[in-house]
């Protein structure tokens, strides 16, 4: 390669002094002359193609633009660049200057590239100026340059400029996207969003296998789409965690407020201009009336503006609109889960549910990491114990950690807060019944409903609206209190004598955080114990089994509950494939007495008597095989007809 460049570099030299001398017409004659005998070939690609901009020649311009610099040092590189930056990017964005060359190793090939520009006059006035490349290289390696040099300069160029573009905010005004979309300089990043670690992993995770996902979404024929569902109370972070998002994928972030959507025809026309590589936010989506969970009989007709519909917006979720775009991302936030229709939280239109909760110790130390740049301090055991007892938002705690630059009085300062919060907590617990609390939005954790805290221990007294259990584990480090609503009080007991600490090794530390999780475990057992096999609805078994395996990528141990609903979803389609059985037996019978019929009459003749005989008989054994099927799927079904759905596993 060295020798190479040092052939370029003496070949560059007497170019130019070749250039000094001898006149313009002379050395085009002269080079193209020693052109013929070279092997050397030469692609032009002009600014303009087939009279439109040329994709190639915008490709090669963000391509070497990013060579020219790194490329610098070597012998040949050329002594003047071009600089610049627009608002639209994050970076300087160099390139070569007029007439100048450089060269690019591809597998140990040299590509040389020139660039070059015109001016073009009208009575020595400037009316516009050519710009093209000139790409040479060995012509042996033609075929390569074109299936692979060419392409790889394409990609290149495309993720470099998705690297480096600005990430744009868009909101709606009059029902349109604004035309002046802003640069979304929100600095959240993953590193700065305070998060249980292994949620945090598993999102990063996620949002690169999707977006590395290309051929296997292709392969198996799936819109490249994928949605996010972020709950949990105010200030935990659902809108950081979509920056961050944005950020970490260069995604421009649509904000679909629906409620300045009049209609599904606008909704429609919006989502048709999200571009590719967004991510469409729509916040609170539990506000929205038309969209609340209908099985809840949320439908309080509150909201008596908003016209956007349940089955328009899941039209524009998953139904065809949703085909006209790529590598798009839909996230819906809310505070309150239980509120919105399981129909838009099913796998496929919501894959992933991320429940954004209060505070933990491991947050807590994030934060103060992030916002006073330490990692311990004699003070964090006294927060982590006020902090085990009550609900404290992130965004409480960095609005705590922003009042000095003093790490002391910074934690001197939350214990206040913290220890003021506790009092108001015990002052709420103690209030008379009915008065409740003066914040409720603030009491919700990633719960289906309220649940204020009693001192009861082991305790199931329905005049309480939670009850505090001691975890019966065998980890004796897991041993503390968990907190759940009454009425899934006896399900939680049952659950920990059948099935020990389920949540001892969940990936969420606080108690607080653990009895949120056993107690959506627990609400899911109790739905299974009100219902029947026949008025389940596979809606709500997905979303359950969403739910359980949120619940398992937090590491709660409850594949026996999975296993469950598994069964439950199979004896659903036992269900199904019975009706059909029974369907497909009777009209077989019905078709043997015809054909017994047409036997009979005498006006056919023999062969033809003999082949509907021989009908006769396939089609017995086939209705015999059948009934047998049918057996067989009944019995197998009888055992959830006579039994709870949750029998045995309590
Ligand atoms: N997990 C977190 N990590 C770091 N900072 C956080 C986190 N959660 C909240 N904050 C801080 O609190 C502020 C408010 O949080 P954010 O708006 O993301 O919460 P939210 O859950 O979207 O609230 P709401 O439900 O009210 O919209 C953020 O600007 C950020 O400074």
């Amino acid at each position: 390669m060295a020798s190479t460049l040092s052939m370029l570099a003496t070949f560059t030299i007497i170019r130019s002094t070749f250039n000094d001398f001898i006149p313009k017409e002379i050395r085009e004659y002269l080079w193209s002359f020693i052109r013929r005998f070279s092997s050397e070939f030469t692609l032009v690609i002009e600014e303009s193609h087939d009279g439109s901009s040329n994709h190639l020649f915008k490709a090669a311009v963000a391509y070497l633009g990013s060579h020219v610099l790194s490329a610098s040092s070597a012998a040949d590189s050329p002594k003047r660049l071009t600089v610049g930056k627009n608002e639209n990017v994050r970076m300087f964005a160099f390139g070569l200057d007029r007439h100048s060359e450089i060269v690019d190793f591809f597998h140990g090939v040299p590509m040389k590239w020139k660039y070059n520009s015109d001016a073009n006059t009208n009575n020595n006035q400037l009316t516009s100026e050519s710009r093209w490349y000139e790409l040479s290289f060995q012509k042996k390696h033609a075929e390569m340059v074109k299936s692979k040099y060419l392409p790889h300069v394409v990609a290149m160029a495309r993720k470099l400029k998705n690297q480096n573009r600005m990430v744009k905010f868009h909101s709606i005004r009059r029902e349109r996207w604004c035309s002046s979309a802003v640069n979304l300089e929100h600095p959240m990043t993953f590193n700065t969003l305070a998060m249980d670690g292994d949620l945090k992993k598993d999102i990063i995770e996620d949002l690169d296998s999707f977006i590395n996902g290309k051929e296997y979404y292709k392969k198996i024929g799936k819109v490249w789409k994928r949605g996010y569902l972020l709950y949990g109370p105010p200030g935990t972070g659902k809108s950081s965690l979509i920056a961050a998002m944005a950020n970490h994928l260069n995604f421009d972030i649509y904000n679909l407020n629906l409620s300045a959507v009049n209609s599904d025809s606008s909704l429609e026309y919006l989502l048709l201009h999200v571009s590719n590589r967004s991510i469409l936010v729509i916040e609170d989506i539990d506000c929205t009336v038309k969209l609340q969970n209908r099985q809840a009989g949320d439908e309080t007709g509150s909201y008596p503006h908003v016209q956007v519909t349940l089955s328009g917006l899941l039209n524009a979720i998953d139904g065809l609109l949703s085909c006209c775009g790529d590598e798009r991302i839909i996230v819906f936030t809310t505070n309150y889960k239980d509120r919105i229709d399981p129909a838009l939280l099913r796998a496929g239109r919501m894959d992933k549910h991320i429940c954004l909760s209060y505070c933990t110790v491991s947050t807590f130390k994030q934060l103060v990491a992030n916002y006073l740049g330490i990692s311990n301090h004699d003070l964090f055991c006294h927060i982590e114990k006020i902090m085990e007892g009550i609900k404290v938002s992130p965004a409480e705690v960095a609005g705590e950690l922003m009042k000095s630059k003093d790490p002391k009085t910074c934690l001197n300062g939350l214990i206040q807060f913290l220890e003021s919060k506790a009092s108001e907590a015990t002052s709420e617990r103690t209030k008379p019944e009915g008065e409740g609390s003066s914040n409720p939005k603030q009491e919700q954790g990633c719960k289906s409903k309220d649940a204020t805290k009693t001192d009861i221990t082991n305790g199931d007294s329905p005049n309480h609206n939670a009850i505090t259990f001691l975890a019966v584990g065998s980890n004796p480090t897991t041993a503390g209190e968990y907190t759940v609503e009454a009425e899934l009080a006896p399900i939680l007991r049952a659950v920990l004598l059948k099935h020990g600490d389920i949540v001892a090794n969940s990936s969420l530390n606080s108690m607080q955080c653990r009895s949120s999780l056993l107690e959506i475990a627990c609400g899911i057992i109790q739905k299974l114990q009100a219902v029947k096999l026949e008025d389940v609805t596979e809606l709500e078994l997905q979303s359950m089994l969403t739910s359980v395996s949120d619940l398992e990528s937090l590491k709660v141990q409850i594949s026996w509950l999975h296993k469950r609903l598994d069964e439950i979803v199979e004896a659903l389609q036992l269900v199904k494939q019975s009706s059909t059985l029974n369907e497909d037996m009777r009209r077989n019978l019905q078709e043997i007495v015809e054909l017994e019929k047409e036997l009979e009459s005498c006006d056919i003749q023999k062969p033809e008597q003999e082949k509907k005989s021989l009908q006769i008989q396939e089609m017995k054994a086939v209705t015999e095989k059948l009934s047998e099927t049918v057996s067989s799927t009944e019995a197998k079904l009888s055992y959830f007809q006579q039994r709870s759905l949750v029998d045995g596993l309590l």
